[in-house]
């Protein structure tokens, strides 16, 4: 199976090129060749490769810069989006789109469902909720996966700028009242390919449409990077103490959801797929890092 990914070096990309191995040849398609903002350079991209079904992975995930370019984060997350899906409508391979938790505004008290209503706190959020939308007019049979909190040991997360802050500190302020389910890139890659997997034989609609899919187990912020300092210290590194802190006390420019957590029930059900819980992912991930 032959399976095209927007993005160069992204997590997930990166993660899906490591991940492939016999299952999948993976054809990442980035900058300059394939720009999400140029509608005709992804729709060349995407007929060159050649494919059996294509991820979408690529995206404006600057949460905070978004705030001051919305323009910007639309033109990747919400038109980018749509080119990508019209192009896999064209060529007839299906298409599967990862989006994210920030299009609900958490104010639910439980994990969120995939019908349960959206509501972004954020220009980023808003850019991934139109995405979605784009990719579901422009092609009704796609899949798309929000997905949270993602880590690895590619390019730029939480868990990395953890590990870098703790190299010259002995304490951290982390806020503790934002809720969410810390996932794995390399866990993502391994179920976005059993989906493809699926997809591409199977044309149930019970295996189209939104689904949510995170590690298992749920953390604040704080309680994510106690984990992955708790992991650092059984490696030999010196203890960082978290500060456990409150929204107010950390000001970003954007406004984060306070309740993030995914419900996983929808993806089990279809696909017979559930990710690991995410201490054993962290810890996997800080084994490679702090080797
Ligand atoms: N990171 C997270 O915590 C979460 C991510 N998601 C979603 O998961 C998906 C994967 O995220 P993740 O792997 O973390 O993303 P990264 O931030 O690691 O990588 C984003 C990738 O998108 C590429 N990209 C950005 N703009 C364009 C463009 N105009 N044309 C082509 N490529 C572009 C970047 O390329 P370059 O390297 O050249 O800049 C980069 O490779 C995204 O859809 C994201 O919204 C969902 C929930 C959480
Ligand atoms: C670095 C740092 C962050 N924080 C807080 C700020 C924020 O509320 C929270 C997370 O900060 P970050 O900016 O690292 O994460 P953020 O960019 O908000 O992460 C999001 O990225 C996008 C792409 C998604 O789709 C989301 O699922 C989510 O993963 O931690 C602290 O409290 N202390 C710190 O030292």
């Amino acid at each position: 199976m032959r399976i095209a990914v927007t993005g160069l070096q992204g997590q997930v990309v990166a993660s899906l090129l490591e991940r492939g191995g016999s299952r999948a040849q993976i054809i990442a398609l980035g900058r300059p060749q394939l720009d999400l903002s140029d509608a005709s350079s992804v729709s060349a991209a995407l007929e060159t490769a050649r494919c059996d079904v294509i991820v979408n992975a690529a995206a404006y995930t600057a949460v905070d810069k978004a705030e001051s370019d919305e323009d910007g984060a639309m033109r990747v997350n919400a038109a980018g989006a749509g080119h990508v899906a019209r192009s896999a409508a064209a060529l007839g391979v299906p298409v599967l789109h990862i989006s994210t938790d920030y299009v609900f505004d958490g104010a639910l008290e439980r994990p969120y469902r995939e019908d349960d209503a959206t509501g972004p706190t954020g220009a980023y959020g808003r850019s991934k909720l139109e995405g979605e939308q784009r990719v579901l007019a422009a092609h009704p049979d796609a899949v798309v996966l929000r997905t949270a909190w993602v880590y690895s040991p590619f390019g730029a997360n939480f868990l990395k700028t953890m590990l870098r802050l703790g190299e010259t500190r002995e304490e951290l302020g982390v806020v503790a009242d934002q809720i969410g389910n810390p996932t794995s890139a390399l866990d993502i890659a391994d179920a976005v390919l059993e989906i493809a997997t699926r997809i591409v034989v199977d044309p149930s609609p019970a295996l189209r449409g939104v689904f949510h899919m995170t590690g298992q187990g749920e953390a604040s912020w704080a309680d994510f990077a106690e984990e992955i300092f708790g992991q650092a210290q059984r490696r030999g590194r010196k203890p960082v103490r978290i500060n456990r802190i409150a929204t107010a006390d950390y000001p970003t420019p954007a406004r984060r959801p306070a309740n993030s957590r995914l419900d996983n029930s929808k993806l089990r059900q279809a696909y017979g797929v559930i990710l690991p819980q995410w201490r054993d992912s962290v810890s996997d991930c800080v084994a490679r890092l702090l080797p």
